[in-house]
């Protein structure tokens, strides 16, 4: 037997059953603790984890009605309602176990144990623990999974011709399941999009798995992307199922798709030529049935020219090819956003609603807006914050003037400031020129996701 018992606590104040469980039980669990105050116990469940607890039914001497031993169950059970409790209880009083089974416990052992008997009871148990750790998992991720669902803002059509002409071909190619690839700027909407593809496709009801393609790491590609089997290099702890395998009858967004490096390219090119993957570790192909849409605000057809990205890649993925125009060729939409962005404002600040004044509306329609609907999304939301006017006016809107972005070639000054938000600003600038304006890189470098990374890129004008 390997040692997969995982941590024990025994309770008993018998020094001999605690000893002789330790002896037994060492071998095949990760740690035994022992204690013979039953007193502790509230301190011990509340501060450590364990996997499995034996318990005595009895403990104060000649006293053999085990009343401690259910006081001390349903405490236990206060602390970790999914405990796993095995009583220890003495022969002659099986009624009273049973009583303990229906009130929580998991098993019972009879003292004296045999060996053999004991650890088959707490094998048990501890299947059952990994299945009740597994369940909670799962509950956590289910209840993450529906918080985002929740949280999905609705998509907004626009107004512009080139945004219903748009969502007419999204309508005609989301009931297909062809590959679609999704071209614009930052900020332009392009996850919204593949959201709404799906939830407008046959695959609604099952699942939409993200994967940042620019934030991925070389040596976790193919762990990340297919998988891994438990053991197959140094960091894999236990067999995990890859982005593609969770998608699996559902949707596949690959976000940031011209960050990919020649050799995960080709790597991604395999999977979706033979449609299966094989996790690492092992050299069974898996089956995929995913729905491909990819997005990247790079050049992909002249990248192609230059050798930066396959061909044969490119043709795999672009069956149909949709391009998000950037704001600045669609003010017409602005009006709309804008009464969607004040609307959701005004409920999350618990404000009256304001509306834009005509000059205001104005003043947008004048602007560039380089970071798209992102950028209208915060100059929105500020302006809601700092306003104490019902009606926007030009005033409460503020642009940075056009700044060349912040390149490799011409080095930015750094300061010697202490001031916290200066430093911020510095490692945000130098994290966007370490890794040439990458945004998934540079989020990655400075521990933040891609929005978190936009909200100060913004905020700082960078
Ligand atoms: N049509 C739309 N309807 C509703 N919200 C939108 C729409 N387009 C963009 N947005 C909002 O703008 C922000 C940026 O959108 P999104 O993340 O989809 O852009 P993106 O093109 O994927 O950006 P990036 O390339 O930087 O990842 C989001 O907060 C999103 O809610």
């Amino acid at each position: 037997m390997e040692q997969n018992l995982g941590r024990i606590l025994v309770i008993d104040d018998n020094e001999d059953v605690l000893f002789s469980a330790k002896m037994l039980l060492r071998k095949y669990a990760k740690e035994v603790v022992m204690e013979k105050n039953p007193k502790k116990i509230p301190f011990l469940v509340s501060n450590e984890e364990f996997d499995i607890i034996l318990l005595d039914m009895n403990f104060s001497q000649d006293i053999t009605s085990g009343q401690e031993g259910f006081f001390w169950l349903k405490e236990i059970l206060k602390y970790d309602p999914s405990a796993v409790v095995v009583m220890i209880t003495a022969f002659g009083d099986v009624e009273m176990a049973v009583r303990a089974l229906k009130e929580g416990a998991t098993d019972f052992v009879l003292k004296p144990w045999q060996n053999e008997k004991l650890l088959a009871t707490l094998t048990a148990a501890s299947k059952l623990r990994h299945s009740y750790k597994e369940v909670n998992q799962l509950r956590q991720v289910n209840r993450t999974l529906t918080a985002e669902l929740q949280n999905q803002q609705p998509v907004i059509t626009g107004e512009s011709q080139a945004m219903r002409s748009l969502f007419s071909i999204i309508d005609k190619v989301a009931r297909t399941d062809a590959d679609i690839l999704l071209l614009g700027e930052n900020g332009t909407g392009k996850e919204v999009i593949a959201r709404t593809i799906h939830q407008r496709s046959s695959r609604a009801d099952k699942v939409f798995v993200t994967v940042d393609m620019g934030a991925i790491t070389e040596t976790l590609f193919e762990s990340e992307l297919f998988g891994h089997k438990k053991g197959a290099f140094t960091d894999a702890k236990e067999d995990r199922v890859g982005r593609f395998e969770a998608a699996n009858g559902g949707t596949l967004f690959l976000d940031e798709i011209g960050n990919l490096s020649p050799a995960l390219q080709s790597k991604l090119l395999t999977v979706l030529q033979r449609r299966e993957i094989i996790r690492v570790g092992t050299n069974k192909p898996i089956p995929i049935d995913v729905r491909l849409i990819c997005a990247t605000n790079m050049p992909l057809k002249e990248m192609v020219q230059r050798h930066e990205f396959r061909q044969d890649l490119l043709y795999r993925i672009n069956t149909v090819e949709l391009n998000l125009p950037p704001l600045r060729e669609r003010l017409e939409d602005i009006p709309l956003f804008a009464d969607h962005y004040l609307q959701t404002y005004a409920t999350k600040y618990k404000q009256p609603l304001k509306r834009l004044s005509d000059a205001a509306l104005a003043k947008l329609r004048r602007y560039t807006w380089p970071g798209n609907v992102r950028e209208l999304q915060h100059v929105l939301e500020r302006a809601s914050i700092m306003s104490d006017n019902r009606e926007l006016q030009p005033d409460d809107f503020f642009f940075i003037p056009d700044e060349p972005a912040v390149s490799a070639t011409a080095p930015a000054v750094f300061s010697n400031s202490q001031n916290l938000e200066d430093l911020e600003r510095e490692a945000v600038q130098r994290a966007m020129q370490l890794h040439e304006g990458n945004v998934s890189k540079a989020a990655k470098e400075l521990g933040l996701s891609r929005g978190a990374l936009y909200r100060r890129l913004e905020k700082y004008a960078l």
